[in-house]
């Protein structure tokens, strides 16, 4: 066995991440790692890399036991993690991201040539092409990944660690990241992969472990067992299926006119969109990402000034207004990335959890602590959120449940409109699913909704209208009973409309 860890406890005070967790990989295994938000795989990578170090067990590798005190000694003994949140700097080429922390050296000087010329015999090796030459900030997330994980093969990695590697990659990008997955591990290659993605587990995966609440529930070969069965080991029960009602929908809440949003490069990043959204109805926008969705809701929720057309939220134009006016008038907005709009990291989950909400829950003007602990208490029930205490810093919290805890503190602001971008983005399967139920619920009580997504699955599910975004342009429209997979990703890939 190349790896085995054995009963390994994690523990943080009072909290245990990890409780006697036997995990082993195989040489040019594909290893899959999954679990309910919480359940403690991110922790248990973490200590297989040296950021953390168990309270109690043992990792051997090849038989002999090896103690990491911190990622350095990870990377020597030939383990590699690619993050959630890639580590690279934007403004370096994709050469000097790679060869970072190693770089070849002509004298004292980093060797630049040399630098190029052995991500080029890298890439050919592996079968990896990119451009060394290119800067990072213009590379598109998947090439990003590539980049980590070249660089981690440059670093010598056998086994490599990918901590969801697909949640934020476009369709394409991901079924591209399963093929080069199997073809390293082909090569000798062993990879464990943190996913909360059972068709990919099926898709690519050897064996898939699971782990709840710290502990492994199942170790299993991916061919011996279903994504049903997956789901009930991860839950402890089977999901439900979501039922959704037909709806009327009543009036117009969002009314969007003809906005665009000129480019840097000449190109328009919004082009002449018009969009409507009603009460009682989830539109949801299809689109490969960086295709004006972002911009779009970036528009709607005054983070981003418009150069042409006009918005109205029930009725009352919002161009050029604050963020914080546009709230006051009726929105709220789950936003697709958590870390950078939707948290204070530093913040506690009492304060993340009711940032927007002491209006509503103060009776004089004055704040309600008492109030305010409760409506928290109230979501870490109902989303079963994992934490500390209310006062734990979010940034202590795995990344999924801090997603639970935004879209339970916006839908729970009780606004006519919800902007939700990546509702699920990084939930486990029993949270997409009260997720969904909730965002049903609120559009069945009238609220309306306007739902982007990559994930196609998730779109027409919930949708009542489904418009599709390519190259800054709506370019199709359809009702969730025309709607097909197959037409919307024609229009997402830029086929003909005739909308
Ligand atoms: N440094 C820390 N201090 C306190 N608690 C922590 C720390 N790191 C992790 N935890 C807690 O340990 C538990 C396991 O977290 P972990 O990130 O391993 O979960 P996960 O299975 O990767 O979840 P997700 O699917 O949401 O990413 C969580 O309850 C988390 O809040």
């Amino acid at each position: 066995m190349l790896l085995q860890m054995r009963h390994i406890t994690k523990t943080y005070g009072t909290l245990t991440a990890n409780s006697g967790v036997d995990f082993s990989l195989r040489q040019g295994e594909i290893h899959a790692l999954v679990g309910e938000n919480g359940a403690g795989k991110t922790t248990l990578m973490r200590i297989l890399y040296g950021m953390e170090q168990p309270t109690a067990g043992q990792i051997l590798l090849n038989g002999k036991e090896v103690v990491f005190t911190n990622p350095t000694d990870a990377i020597s003994h030939r383990i590699g993690m690619v993050h959630q949140h890639f580590m690279l700097f934007p403004s370096f080429t994709v050469a000097e991201n790679i060869v970072i922390g190693n770089e070849p050296r002509a004298g004292v000087a980093f060797d630049r040539k040399k630098a190029i010329a052995q991500v080029e015999e890298l890439c050919a090796k592996y079968r990896l092409p990119i451009d060394p030459r290119m800067k990072v900030a213009d590379c598109p997330l998947g090439l990003q990944q590539r980049v980590e994980i070249l660089k981690v093969l440059y670093q010598g990695a056998d086994i490599i660690i990918l901590d969801e590697p697909t949640g934020v990659l476009t369709p394409l990008e991901a079924k591209e990241l399963l093929v080069i997955m199997r073809s390293l591990a082909n090569q000798g290659k062993s990879f464990i992969i943190i996913t909360h993605k059972l068709h990919e587990v099926m898709e690519v995966a050897d064996r898939v472990t699971v782990l709840r609440d710290g502990k492994v529930t199942g170790s299993v070969d991916a061919g011996a067992t279903n994504v049903e069965e997956l789901s009930k080991l991860m839950v402890g029960r089977d999901l439900k299926q979501l039922q959704k009602r037909t709806l009327q929908t009543g009036q117009t809440i969002l009314q969007v006119n003809n906005i665009s949003i000129h480019g840097d490069k000449g190109k328009p990043v919004l082009n002449n969109v018009n969009l409507q959204v009603n009460a009682g109805e989830i539109v949801g926008i299809a689109g490969i990402s960086g295709n004006g969705q972002s911009e779009l809701i970036q528009a709607i929720s005054g983070l981003q000034p418009i150069d042409q057309g006009d918005i109205q939220l029930l009725g009352t134009p919002i161009r050029g207004r604050s963020v914080r006016e546009i709230r006051e008038i009726g929105l709220s907005h789950v936003p697709e990335d958590r870390y950078q709009w939707g948290a204070a990291k530093e913040g506690t989950v009492l304060d993340n959890g009711t940032m927007g909400h002491h209006k509503t829950t103060s009776r004089s003007g004055l704040l309600h602590g008492q109030e305010l602990r409760k409506l928290v208490n109230r979501f870490i029930q109902q989303f079963q959120i994992k934490t500390g205490s209310q006062d734990t810093q979010v940034k202590f919290l795995s990344g999924g449940n801090l997603q639970k805890l935004i879209v339970a503190r916006e839908i729970a602001q009780k606004q006519p409109f919800l902007i939700a971008a990546e509702p699920t983005r990084g939930v486990d399967i029993g949270a997409m699913e009260l997720i969904h139920e909730e965002l049903l619920r609120k559009r069945d009580e009238q609220g309306a909704i306007l739902l982007v997504s990559s994930e196609l699955t998730e779109i027409l599910k919930l949708s009542d209208r489904i418009v599709v975004m390519y190259e800054g342009r709506i370019v199709g429209e359809l009702s969730a009973e025309e709607a097909t997979e197959e037409q919307i990703s024609l229009w997402m890939a830029g086929g003909n409309s005739d909308a």
